[in-house]
């Protein structure tokens, strides 16, 4: 198993940095919830890590081999993937061209559907004509098919209702039960932290705690000083 490697990492937007001194290690083949809130800088550093931006000190290393210099593309073939706030399908494409855009065979195609069933009934629809929750699936079903290692969701619940997100959640489960280290960035921080291993709370930039998830579950009050910049890292 690999482990993604992130060490006194700092991001910077416009006059300065946005999240600095951050490090952490993301297992494969298990969720850590990264939680926090708003503008604190969690989309900041998964575009750090992932290449979508440049970070401005520290190192991203996958076992050994430092990765912050690549591009984005480059970091992809290295296994990172990254899923972006706002459900980017390409709504003209079919559900099968979306897939077909990351996997490499039909095979492929088929193993990232069989985890979504009604994607399955709708494979050569428009994009466009599904539902917002339908078109999420074809994001993660895309991404899945990319074979991660790494993998960064920011956001998957905005725009969706409740009930949908909660029946994409377990998928989440089951993708890093594959070997994928997920990284989740959620609103909806009860929900990640009941389905992530670990966590990591980012205030103003910083890291304010990390841990097991069951650790801030059980403990509310650390939960809310970590939110306010205020526990322990
Ligand atoms: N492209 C940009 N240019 C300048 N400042 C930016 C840019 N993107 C983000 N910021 C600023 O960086 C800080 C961190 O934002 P970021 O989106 O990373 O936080 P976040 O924790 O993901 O917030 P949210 O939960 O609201 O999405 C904020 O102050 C934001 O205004």
């Amino acid at each position: 198993m690999s482990a993604l490697i992130i060490d006194d990492v700092a991001v910077s937007r416009g006059a300065g940095p946005v999240i600095q001194g951050v490090s952490f290690t993301l297992e494969q083949g298990r969720v850590t919830a990264l939680v926090g809130p708003n503008g604190a800088g969690k989309t900041s550093l998964l575009d750090g890590i992932s290449g979508v931006a440049q970070i401005s000190a520290g190192t991203i290393r996958i076992d050994g081999t430092p990765i912050e210099k690549l591009s984005r593309v480059a970091r992809a073939k290295q296994g990172i993937v990254h899923i972006e706030q706002g459900r980017a399908v390409f709504p003209s494409l079919t559900v099968r061209e979306n897939l077909s855009l990351t996997a490499r065979t039909p095979a492929e195609i088929d193993a990232a559907l069989a985890r979504f069933p009604e994607l399955e009934k709708r494979i050569d629809a428009p994009t466009a004509l599904l539902s917002g929750g339908e078109q999420q699936m074809v994001v993660l079903a895309r991404a899945f098919a990319a074979r991660p290692r790494f993998l960064l969701i920011d956001e998957m619940s905005l725009g969706l209702a409740p009930v949908v997100f909660m029946r994409l959640l377990p998928i989440v489960s089951e993708i890093a039960e594959q070997g994928v280290g997920v990284l989740l960035v959620e609103q909806f921080t009860h929900l990640a932290l009941g389905l992530a291993e670990e966590a990591l709370v980012v205030a103003s930039g910083q890291v304010s705690f990390q841990g097991p998830a069951a650790t801030l579950r059980e403990d509310a009050s650390l939960l809310h000083r970590a939110y306010l910049g205020g526990a322990a890292a």
